[in-house]
């Protein structure tokens, strides 16, 4: 059998286009990231041919890529990509000089083939609904629905609420997902950048600023994320002022997370923060977490804090139970996998699980971006508009890239 060795690839592109287009032609189930501040695209196929839930027991799994969405499912399971095979690429090292570690191509084709199957494979999957189905928030309509966040927050039902809205954007015949993936990497080092498709579920790009847990050796770690504006001068991480009403949405998820800790009675964990983060083109606070597992005896605390965390008050809001309520109340769309959680398990005895943020579904010639905004007591809605339009952007930007030209 001829493998990638022998065969000539002119760039990392063109290798892509080729691997995904042969797995997504055949119906396999995949996801390709890179993590931050990672020189590595990872790679992970699950060639079953059908999509699989499992219990979210991470220590039980086999290595593989977890798809949860935002609402817990009947069945407490999440979706779960096997690697029938899994790989990495250096992207600091050419193409050429690394094929002994790429998985094997059978007959190569041209980028313009390979891109045309990828787009046939992606938009012909097996989603149902059509464009219709996904009903764009208006300005107004998301404005009217913090509003009554406001409302629920003065009546004391809830402290934090975190509404959420779509957006329809046209995909055209020229998409490229390849090309898409490419300038994600390149426009945000700090993020996961993120593809993943599992046929009868629906195709997603992505690049999550915010880590839900992480699991590394005896290494626990997860972070509070929240308040957002816009970066701007020389020097946005060291002079970025923010407000109190920012500085206490912060401080609501940070509580959250030690509630999580107090919850199971874990007193040994350091907290680091909040300092100002980059993601993309926006700033947010950020406080990190930490665990030792050994010394507190906690093998399992990863799944144990994925249940207590998802989903968190920076997604939803606080208390947990009522904003969850509000938001299936008064939301009125499906967030489907957004703000859900997805990430590789068990990959080089690592375990990275990132909120679905800064995410676009691929469907038949459009994509749908998601976005939401942390709303107290002081928010302004017209500014939460605008926020969810910049987080919007953050994805939006790299979809139809040749229109740019
Ligand atoms: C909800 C989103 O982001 C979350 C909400 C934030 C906020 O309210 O300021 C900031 C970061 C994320 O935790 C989103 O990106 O859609």
């Amino acid at each position: 059998m001829q493998t990638a060795l022998e065969i000539k690839f002119d760039s990392l592109e063109h290798y892509l286009n080729n691997l995904l287009s042969l797995h997504l032609e055949k119906g396999h189930q995949l996801a390709i990231w890179r993590k931050p501040k990672s020189q590595f695209l990872q790679i992970l196929i699950d060639n079953s041919g059908k999509a699989k839930k499992v219990s979210p027991r991470l220590e039980e799994l086999p290595s593989g890529f977890i798809v949860h969405p935002f609402e817990d499912q009947e069945d407490q399971k999440a979706y779960y990509l096997e690697a029938s095979s899994y790989f990495k690429i250096d992207l600091n090292i050419a193409i050429e000089d690394q094929k002994e570690n790429l998985k094997a191509i059978g007959i190569v084709k041209t980028n313009t083939q390979s891109k045309k199957l990828i787009n046939k494979s992606l938009f012909s999957s097996g989603e149902t609904g059509g464009r219709e189905s996904y009903l764009e928030y208006s300005k107004q309509d998301f404005v009217e629905l913090v509003k009554k966040g406001i409302k629920a927050i003065e009546n004391g039902e809830l402290n934090k609420i975190v509404p959420a809205k779509l957006k329809k954007i046209e995909l055209t015949e020229g998409f490229d997902l390849v090309n898409s993936i490419k300038s994600l990497i390149q426009a945000y080092p700090n993020a996961f950048i993120n593809f993943f498709h599992i046929p009868e579920v629906g195709s997603w790009l992505g690049a999550s600023p915010e880590v839900l847990i992480q699991t590394k050796g005896e290494l626990f770690s997860t972070m509070s994320l929240a308040g957002t504006q816009k970066a701007v001068g020389d020097n946005p991480l060291k002079n970025t002022a923010w407000t109190q009403k920012e500085i206490e949405e912060q401080a609501l998820v940070s509580r959250y997370i030690v509630d999580c800790f107090k919850k199971i009675r874990l007193r040994e964990y350091d907290e680091i923060g909040p300092k100002t983060v980059l993601a993309g083109n926006l700033l947010h606070l950020r406080s990190d977490f930490s665990v030792n597992m050994n010394a507190t005896n906690f093998p399992q605390l990863g799944s144990v804090m994925l249940e207590l965390l998802h989903p968190t008050s920076a997604v939803c809001g606080m208390p947990r139970k009522e904003a969850f309520d509000f938001l299936r109340t008064h939301e009125k769309f499906d967030r489907s996998l957004f703000a859900g959680y997805i990430g590789p398990v068990n990959i080089e005895e690592e375990t990275s699980i990132y909120v679905n943020l800064r995410t676009a579904r691929l469907m038949d010639g459009f994509a749908i971006l998601y976005a939401g905004a942390g709303v107290t007591e002081d928010s302004d809605p017209e500014k939460e508009w605008e926020e969810t339009e910049m987080k919007c952007d953050i994805i939006g930007q790299h979809l139809n890239l040749q229109k740019k030209l």
